[in-house]
Order: structure tokens, then C-alpha cells, then sequence
């Protein structure tokens, strides 16, 4: 089962696990209330011949799928895109993400603006709504490759915090506030 905590206040390395003293874990149903985050498990062996993620896609309307790999040696600009993906922003659409080697953090604001972190390993399916503001790093491993969804053309345009005007953000804590799952703008 995919594990997520609240992180501590420490400025250390990112790539570390973060806990607080003691640890305080959320669970799936929990993240999915305070965040809107929504989560499946796949079995990455059959992914392509079962029908648990084709179902998906069919059902949420996902038309377009690609691959990131994120390592020294696969990522171009490496070092500056790690930068941006742990800059927090958010993003007008779903950010969907599917692990299929390897493992991160997502790191994702709940309603009281406290970070929660999401740790992914291979078969997690993490669905972050349009308008969360959020982040992602590598972990110690530096590795992971996931896919990617999207709902027609993508567009992963990444609007830094703060960003508190734009028509998603308001419709992402509407939403929030009356226990709706929200999706894209
Ligand atoms: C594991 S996917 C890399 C992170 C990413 O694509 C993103 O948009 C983070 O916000
Ligand atoms: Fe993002």
C-alpha cells in the first residue's frame, strides 16, 4: 500500500524521507480528503495485458501517454529540472503518473497547507487535481521512470506558488471545501 506522511519543518537534504517526531502516516482515504489526491494500485507485470489500467483511461478520459525517465544519465538538464520539479507550483490539469521503476516523493499541500509527502514506488498511480500546489524529488535512489497521462493535448505548463488568482486554484479548494473530487479545469 503507498505510504504518505506528514513531513517535518527540516530544510535538510530532500531526498530524505522527512518524518516527523513521531511519524504521523495518512492513509489513501484520508489523502484523498484533504487533498484530492486520487490513487490506484496496477500490477506493473501485466499492465499491458490486464485491463485495470485501460479501464482507467477509458473512464477518466485519458488520450495521451508518454514515458519520463529521470536520472543524470536520461533526463536532459538534469540538475535544472529537479530544481523545478521541487519548486512548488501547480498545474491547470491533472498531473497523473503512473511508476513503473524506481521511486520519488510527491509532496502535496493539504487543506491546512501542511506538506504531505507521497512516496511512489513501481505500480503506484498517483493523480494530483488541477490547482494543488505540489512538488516531487527523487529519493536517495535517484531514479525512476514513470508514465505520464493526460486528457488531449498535454500541456505542463507549471505556475509557481503563489498562484492564488488563477480560476483553477479556486475551483480546486471549492471543491476541496465540499468533498468533491476535482479535476481539471
Ligand atoms: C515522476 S514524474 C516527474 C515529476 C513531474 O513530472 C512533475 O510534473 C512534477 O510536478
Ligand atoms: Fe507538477
Amino acid at each position: 500500500m503507498v505510504r504518505a506522511w506528514y513531513m517535518d519543518e527540516d530544510e535538510g537534504d530532500q531526498r530524505n524521507e522527512h518524518h516527523k517526531n513521531p511519524p504521523e502516516f495518512v492513509d489513501i482515504e484520508d489523502l484523498k480528503k484533504l487533498t484530492g489526491c486520487e490513487y490506484f494500485k496496477l500490477n506493473v507485470a501485466t499492465l499491458d495485458k490486464d485491463n485495470t489500467l485501460k479501464k482507467i483511461k477509458d473512464e477518466r478520459g485519458y488520450t495521451y501517454e508518454d514515458e519520463i525517465v529521470c536520472s543524470k544519465e536520461c533526463l536532459p538538464n538534469y540538475e535544472d529540472k529537479l530544481k523545478m520539479f521541487y519548486t512548488e507550483h501547480l498545474h491547470t490539469d491533472e498531473e497523473i503518473r503512473l511508476v513503473v521503476e524506481g521511486s520519488g516523493y510527491f509532496d502535496v499541500r493539504d487543506k491546512n497547507d501542511k506538506w504531505i509527502r507521497v512516496e511512489v514506488v513501481p505500480g503506484d498511480m498517483l493523480i494530483l487535481p488541477g490547482g494543488i500546489y505540489h512538488r516531487f524529488t527523487l529519493d536517495n535512489k535517484n531514479y525512476i521512470r514513470a508514465r505520464r497521462f493526460f486528457i488531449g493535448e498535454p500541456v505542463w505548463t507549471a505556475y509557481n506558488r503563489p498562484s492564488d488568482d488563477m480560476d483553477c486554484r479556486k475551483e480546486y479548494l471549492q471543491g476541496l471545501q465540499k468533498g468533491k473530487s476535482v479535476r481539471a479545469s
